[in-house]
């Protein structure tokens, strides 16, 4: 994949573009005797309101349909409207579609490609190298050439194929009656109150951020200084240990509450004791059949590439899991480096793979997630699990773990670092996106307007002066992958709701932080029977059969956090620190 495919056509066949002309040659005898044999027969079906006649002496009540197969049938139709075939783009023109498929592909290399070098010839790609970097210096300036060097290399280059794209796939949106192409991603949810729903869930859970972003930039001010923080402002977007600062465990050193208490991080040992892709990955699938859900078959094991290829071979590193929709081949793509992150992303795409063979026989069309959100959480449900102390030392990943509050803390505040950091950037991806599709941002005001949701949401501001030559959100892989995001802020609210019905099912006692459903049939149960549904049923349904109501809730988040939520109140409230950013227009001296 990394040729566009129109320049692998072009060298294989010596022509670049898809035609039909062979497949008519192949068939053309058959083609011939075809109009012989139906000179007097009708092509098409111009009678289509024809229906077959009941046989006699059929039951008479096969004409009743009781309300269960009425929901059935509009399921149904609901199915073939969003066919597994991927029918939305279909109703494109041919050459619109034909620009469509390469736009996305050539977006997808350009982003994958992307590397930055340095003044002495030395570069860089994303995967591991940048990610390492953000995640590990503590170089303020350092820092900047990873996070600038990206956006220079990996969005600014994408700002006008995204225009184009955005375009075409409105269009065929349209074409399949929808206002535009945000509208269609949001009906995948079935929900009309979608939208309220998530606003409301965000409002409830801003202030446990506000406290999470109020005790951080503390921690960061003791580190970098009043230069390049100011306690009442938004911080500086490159200094939160990831290149998107969408999760902010790599500076737990930096925002450690009780640093002589419990670690929590099992990255050294995992290294120190050798451990390597396969290993994480066979870990995963322990837990998975402990809980008696499905082993990963041997086909799994073969054809996945579960580290990146040290042939130089370039492949989209973003981490993905693949159903082939045959009922027998299912991989994952990851280029897996041996830290505790990459542990709980192996858990992830298990978590998907999982889904795929719990649900491989419905029929292809019901092979999805009850909603998109159900998809990404079944994985991070499990690694709640793994993740606590107390697993982590089952495991041999962490050797001393202590029953006590500050030991609890630093726990809660490694969750919480990527639990709940991550929020706001789950919900702005696509509050930036719905609002591209349907025209509320123009293409003059893209990098503009993403920084505003980025400074509303999150509270940061750029390291350093963005313009509209900018393209800021093509720097982040579900953009120029055309994935959308709002599954994600729904998988993490969910995934605690399952955890609170799983460890109650696994007859947890004690506070739901340190549940551990390891081995527990009757909570493998209850997920597995969910995900055997696939898209069967109307996610509501999916959710009371795990959690015994139908809505989404952040209640359960909110008692898992509980202690943290106290400790953080008082620790703000001590060091008198401002909750939210006012000071807003505030800027870092570079
Ligand atoms: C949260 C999201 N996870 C994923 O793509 O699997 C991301 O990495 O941005
Ligand atoms: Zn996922």
């Amino acid at each position: 994949s990394s040729q566009p495919w129109p320049d692998v056509l072009q060298d294989a066949i010596g022509n670049n573009k898809l035609d039909a002309s062979s497949l008519m040659k192949y068939f053309d005898p058959i083609i011939k005797w075809l109009e012989k044999q139906n000179v007097n027969e009708t092509l098409g079906w111009p009678d289509f309101n024809w229906v077959p006649p009941i046989p006699e002496g059929y039951p008479e009540d096969i004409g009743k349909i009781n309300s269960e197969q009425i929901a059935q049938k509009q399921k149904i139709k609901t199915i073939i409207y969003f066919s597994k075939i991927d029918i939305e783009r279909a109703a494109l023109s041919t050459p619109q579609l034909e620009e469509y498929n390469t736009l996305l592909s050539n977006m997808e290399t350009k982003y994958s490609v992307a590397q930055v070098c340095r003044d002495n010839g030395m570069c860089h790609p994303l995967d591991p190298d940048l990610q390492k970097i953000m995640a590990e210096s503590r170089d303020y300036d350092e820092l900047l050439f990873a996070w600038k060097g990206w956006r220079d290399a990996a969005g600014k280059v994408l700002r006008q194929d995204y225009k184009r794209y955005v375009e075409l796939a409105n269009t065929a949106a349209k074409l399949n009656g929808h206002s535009d192409n945000g509208a269609f991603w949001r009906s995948l949810y079935e929900t009309p109150t979608f939208e309220e729903d998530l606003e409301a869930l965000w409002k409830e859970l801003e202030p446990l951020y506000q406290n999470v972003h109020a005790y951080v930039r503390r921690a960061l001010y003791k580190k970098y200084g009043s230069k390049h923080i100011n306690l009442k402002g938004p911080i500086p977007a490159h200094l939160l240990g990831n290149m998107w600062a969408q999760t902010w465990s790599g500076i737990m050193d930096l925002a450690m509450p009780y640093p002589d208490a419990t670690q929590v991080d099992a990255t050294p040992a995992m290294v120190s004791q050798g451990w390597n892709a396969v290993r994480m990955f066979k870990e995963s699938d322990n837990f998975f059949t402990s809980l008696g859900l499905l082993p990963m078959p041997q086909e799994f094991w073969e054809k996945s590439m579960l580290e990146k290829p040290s042939n130089g071979r370039q492949v989209v590193c973003h981490a993905s899991a693949w159903d082939f929709y045959n009922r027998k081949d299912f991989r994952i793509k990851q280029c897996t480096v041996v830290t505790m992150d990459d542990l709980i992303t192996a858990h992830h795409e298990m978590g998907h793979v999982q889904y795929f063979l719990q649900y491989k026989d419905q029929p292809v069309s019901f092979r999805d997630g009850a909603n998109p959100g159900f998809h990404e959480a079944i994985g991070d449900v499990l690694a709640l699990s793994v993740s606590t102390p107390k697993h982590l030392q089952s495991i041999g990943l962490l050797d001393k773990v202590e029953n006590n509050h500050e030991s609890d803390i630093n726990f809660l505040m490694s969750m919480a670092l990527d639990k709940i950091a991550f929020l706001p950037f789950g919900y702005l991806m696509d509050q930036w996106r719905w609002k591209v599709f349907d025209g509320r941002i123009p293409s003059t005001e893209y990098n503009k307007e993403w920084w505003n949701l980025r400074m509303k949401y999150q509270g940061l501001c750029p390291p350093v002066t963005r313009t509209e030559d900018d393209f800021d959100p093509g720097a982040k892989f579900h953009i120029p992958a055309n994935v959308p995001y709002v599954r994600y802020f729904v998988s993490f609210i969910i995934q605690f709701q399952f955890h609170k019905a799983l460890c109650d099912a696994a007859k947890h006692v004690g506070p739901l932080h340190t549940c551990d459903i390891y081995k527990s049939k009757e909570a493998g149960k209850l997920l597995g029977d969910v995900m055997k549904l696939g898209f069967s049923k109307p996610w509501p349904e999916a959710m009371a059969m795990i959690t015994g109501q139908p809505k989404m809730s952040a209640q359960p988040l909110m008692e898992y956090f509980q202690p943290l939520i106290e400790w953080l109140e008082k620790e703000n409230n001590k060091n008198n620190d401002t909750r939210g950013w006012p000071e807003y227009d505030w800027k870092p001296n570079v």
